[in-house]
C-alpha cells in the first residue's frame, strides 16, 4: 500500500502552476433518503443529533471555566428558556412539524414546566429527526452488558471508586444517562465533572456520506463526551446498519514507546468542528488547535482506502483558542456564498497593521499563522495540489464540485473592519448551521456581519418572530429563502461555540443540480 505523509507537503510553499489542475467533479445527484447520509453542508437538514444545556452547565465555577473551554459561568435557566430551547423549536417546526405545530401555547404554558424541553420527561418530545443524544443514551443503558461497559469505562476514566461504580450499576437508566453527562446525583452530589461541552455536537463526530468518523477528542474536558458517544455510536439500534461504517482514529503505532515530551507533539487528536463534507466526494479538514496533522494523515488514508471520499483538502489555520476549529473561521451559506473572517484569506494584507521594521523571529512567526492549503486527491495523493488563499479553494468547492455558475460570495466577518471582524468571530458570526441552503441560524450580536449579509440578499428575522409566526401559519418553514435566524446569544455565546458547533447532521438531502 501506498504510503504518504501530508507533513511533507505542509511545509512547502504553494506551487501557483498546480491552481489550474483541479479537475472538474462530476457530482451524481442521487437522492436516496439514507438514515445516515450527509454530503454537504447546505442540502435540506432532515436528522440531527443535539443535546439541550444539561444542569452540567450550571455547576461550572470560575475558577474551572477556562479548563472547561468556557469563557465565562453561564446562567441555566436563560440559556435554556430564552436561547437554547428557541433553538429546539425551530429544529421541529422544519425537522418534525408534527411535535410542534398548534401546540405551541400548551407546551411553554408555565404549567408546562419546560417538560417539553427535558429528555427525562415522560412529555419530552422525543424525536426521532431532532434526536436528543441523552434519549440515545438512555436507551443503550437498558442493555445490562452495555451499562456495565460504559460505567466500567467512564468510572475508570474519572477515576471513581469501586463502590461509586456500584452505586452508578443500581441506577436506573434515564437517571444514569443524566448522571454521567452532568456528572451530579439527583443534581446534588457532584461526583465527576460536568462535560458542558456536549451541547456541541458538531464535535462528537462526522457524518460523511454514509459513514461516521468519531472524534478523538484533543482536550481532557471533552473525553467524556467521546467516551459516550463511542457507545452511542456503535450500540445504539439507529445506527445498527452502519456499524461497519463507523470510522475510529487511533494513536501512532507505538506512540507509548515515546518519551512524555514527545508524545505531546504526535498527538493524534481530531474533533468535528474540523471536519467538513463540502460534497459527496471532497472532504475538507482542518488543521488547528484540536485537530493534528498526525490525525488529518490518518484520516486521509483511511477514507481513500476505504473509498470514502475522492478528495481532501487539509486547511492549516493559526493553533489559537480564537479559532479552535476550521468552523469557528467559515461556513458555508449557500452553494456559492461563504462567511468567513476576512485575515485568514485573501483580505489579511487589506487590514494589516503596518509596522516599520520587522525582526525576523517576528516574520517567521507570522508566516507560521499563515492559512496553508493543499488538496490530496485519491488517484494520487502523492502529488498534491496548493491553494494560496481560502478564497480560492471555496471557489473551487462552488464552482468544481457544486456547478455553481453564478459568483461566488465571500460574506467577510465584521464586514472585514477591525475591530468588527474579530470581534464578531469570537462571539460566532462565522459559525452558521443551514436548515436548508440559503436558511440559516446565526447569533443576533453580530451586526456588522449581518449588514453584510443583507447586502447580498439575505432578511433577518428574530427567532422568536420566526416561532410565532411558524406557528400561526404566517410563514411556512418550506418556502423561507435566503433567510439568517437571529438565535438570542448572550448566555450561549460565552460558551464559544455557534448553532454549526450546536449540530451533528447525520441524514441531509443530496443536493439537487444547480439551476442554470
Ligand atoms: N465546532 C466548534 N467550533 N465547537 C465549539 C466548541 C466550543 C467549546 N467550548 C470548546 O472549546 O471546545
Amino acid at each position: 500500500m501506498w504510503f504518504f505523509d501530508i507533513a511533507l507537503y505542509i511545509n512547502q510553499p504553494p506551487r501557483s502552476e498546480l491552481f489550474n489542475e483541479i479537475k472538474f467533479i462530476f457530482m451524481s445527484f442521487k437522492n436516496v433518503e439514507n438514515k445516515v447520509n450527509v454530503t454537504s453542508e447546505i442540502g435540506t437538514l432532515r436528522r440531527l443529533l443535539i443535546h439541550s444545556p444539561d444542569s452540567g452547565l450550571g455547576k461550572v465555577v470560575p475558577s474551572k471555566a477556562q479548563d472547561w473551554l468556557f469563557e465565562d459561568i453561564v446562567h441555566l435557566d436563560t440559556i435554556r428558556r430564552k436561547e437554547y430551547d428557541f433553538y429546539v423549536k425551530i429544529l421541529l417546526y422544519f425537522l418534525d412539524p408534527e411535535k410542534i405545530k398548534g401546540k405551541l401555547a400548551e407546551i411553554d404554558a408555565e404549567a408546562s414546566r419546560r417538560a417539553f424541553y427535558k429528555p427525562d420527561n415522560p412529555n419530552f418530545h422525543n424525536s426521532d429527526k431532532v434526536i436528543e443524544i441523552q434519549v440515545l443514551l438512555s436507551d443503550i443503558l437498558k442493555d445490562k452488558e452495555t451499562k456495565l461497559q460504559l460505567v466500567a469505562s467512564v468510572c475508570s476514566l474519572e477515576n471513581c471508586t469501586y463502590e461509586l461504580q456500584a452505586e452508578l450499576m443500581a441506577l436506573p437508566e434515564i437517571k444514569l444517562a443524566k448522571v454521567l453527562i452532568s456528572g451530579s446525583i439527583d443534581d446534588e452530589r457532584m461526583i465527576f465533572p460536568p462535560i458542558p461541552n456536549f451541547i456541541f455536537t458538531r464535535d462528537i463526530g462526522i457524518t460523511i456520506n454514509n459513514h461516521i468518523l468519531m472524534n478523538k477528542a484533543a482536550k481532557q474536558a471533552r473525553t467524556r463526551e467521546s467516551v459516550l458517544t463511542k457507545y452511542i455510536f456503535f450500540n445504539h439500534p439507529i445506527f445498527a446498519d452502519y456499524k461497519k461504517n463507523i470510522i475510529e482514529i487511533s494513536d501512532n503505532a507505538h506512540h507509548f514507546l515515546l518519551p512524555y515530551n514527545e508524545i505531546e507533539n504526535q498527538k493524534v487528536t481530531l474533533e468535528g468542528g474540523d471536519v467538513m463534507v463540502v460534497s459527496e466526494d471532497h472532504l475538507v479538514i482542518g488543521c488547528s488547535e484540536r485537530t493534528s496533522l498526525f490525525a488529518c494523515n490518518q484520516v486521509i488514508k483511511t477514507l481513500f482506502k476505504k473509498k470514502v471520499v475522492k478528495k481532501v483538502t487539509v486547511v492549516k489555520i493559526p493553533k489559537k483558542r480564537d479559532y479552535m476549529h476550521l468552523d469557528t473561521v467559515v461556513t458555508q451559506v449557500k452553494r456559492n456564498m461563504w462567511i468567513m473572517l476576512g485575515s485568514l484569506g485573501r483580505m489579511a494584507e487589506t487590514n494589516k497593521i503596518p509596522v516599520a521594521d520587522v525582526i525576523v523571529e517576528l516574520q517567521n512567526i507570522k508566516e507560521e499563522e499563515k492559512t496553508k492549503i493543499i488538496q490530496f486527491k485519491i488517484e494520487n495523493p502523492q502529488q498534491p495540489v496548493y491553494f494560496e488563499y481560502l478564497e480560492d479553494l471555496l471557489e473551487d468547492i462552488s464552482k468544481n464540485d457544486l456547478g455553481c455558475t453564478e459568483e461566488v460570495k465571500f460574506i467577510y466577518s465584521g464586514n472585514n473592519k477591525f475591530p468588527y471582524d474579530t470581534r464578531e468571530q469570537w462571539t460566532d458570526s462565522c459559525n452558521l448551521v443551514c436548515i436548508k441552503e440559503g436558511v440559516v441560524l446565526g447569533y443576533d450580536r453580530n451586526e456588522k456581519t449581518l449588514e453584510v449579509l443583507k447586502e447580498n440578499g439575505f432578511s433577518a428575522i428574530e427567532a422568536h418572530e420566526l416561532v410565532a409566526k411558524m406557528e400561526s401559519g404566517e410563514i411556512d418553514p418550506e418556502k423561507l429563502s435566503n433567510t439568517v435566524v437571529l438565535m438570542p446569544s448572550a448566555e450561549l455565546s460565552r460558551a464559544r461555540g455557534g448553532f454549526h458547533c450546536m449540530s451533528m447532521p447525520i441524514l441531509r438531502d443530496n443536493l439537487t443540480p444547480a439551476l442554470s
